[in-house]
């Protein structure tokens, strides 16, 4: 297959060491080859089975609105874009396709599940805490507002704060805790590198270059890789 990986920042250069590693063809652009998605026309995109992003907020939602309008398939790992999620689901579902994650580790998304499970005992007051590098632009981290969505849709109304750290390098550090007056329960994941993250996007790549027109969260799609 061939992959347009946009960004070749942290991630983005990894997913393209490693689509190449699984013998894809791979292109990519920085931000000064496809500001403001100018590089996102039909020639560029002619033959690409996926464009792959990992940019910023405001250029993902840029890109995915340039491969859409093209009718191509775009595979988004950035995240703090989710406002505009209802639109660009609508996108898809008419032209191209649209797969999104918060996180592409697939130990993250055990964590999701089991915090589902977690989440149903009574009695806890639940609270999640995320750690990442200090050059990480958006806070709280795309992945702990989805452990929140998840305790939420389990526990309505419910109040769970999310504490943000920054430090140095770190990767990724997600921990959800269950308080009660007689125990504390605790999930954690922490990434070791950002391996995890990069080679669940080219995967992903890879399966929705054979999906219809449609939008895609990576949390529903992920047994099937
Ligand atoms: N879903 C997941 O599993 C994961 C998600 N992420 C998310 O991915 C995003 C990127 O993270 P990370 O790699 O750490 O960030 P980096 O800052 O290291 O890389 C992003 C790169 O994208 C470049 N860029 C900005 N706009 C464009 C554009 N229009 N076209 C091409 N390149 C562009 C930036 O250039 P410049 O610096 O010059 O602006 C930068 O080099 C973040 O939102 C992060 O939260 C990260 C890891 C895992
Ligand atoms: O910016 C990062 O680095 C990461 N971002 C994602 C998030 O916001 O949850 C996923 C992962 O934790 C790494």
């Amino acid at each position: 297959m061939l992959f347009l990986v946009l960004g070749k920042g942290k991630t983005g250069s990894l997913v393209a060491e490693i689509a190449h590693e699984r013998g894809h063809g791979v292109r990519a652009l920085d931000i000064n080859e496809n500001r403001g998605a100018s590089a996102l026309t039909a020639p560029t995109l002619a033959g690409v089975d996926t464009v792959i992003d990992f940019t910023s907020a405001e250029a993902a939602v840029q890109n995915m609105r340039a491969v859409l309008a093209l009718g191509s398939r775009i595979v988004v790992g950035t995240t703090g874009w989710y406002a505009h999620l209802d639109e660009m689901r609508s996108k898809a579902q008419k032209r191209g396709a649209l797969l999104y994650g918060t996180n592409f580790s697939i130990g993250v998304q055990k964590l999701f599940r089991l915090t589902a499970e977690l989440a149903r005992l009574d009695g806890y007051q639940f609270s999640i805490s995320e750690t990442h590098h200090n050059t990480k632009l958006d806070a709280p981290s795309g992945t702990a507002l989805t452990l929140q969505e998840i305790i939420h849709a389990a526990r309505p109304g419910s109040y769970v704060p999310i504490t943000s750290h920054r430090v140095g390098d770190a990767k990724g550090e997600h921990i959800v805790t269950a308080n009660s007056d007689i125990d504390v329960l605790e999930l954690r994941h922490d990434a070791a590198s950002r391996r995890g993250f990069a080679l669940g996007a080219v995967r992903a790549a890879e399966w929705l270059a054979k999906q219809q027109p449609g939008a895609y969260d990576f949390r529903d799609i992920f047994d099937q890789l």
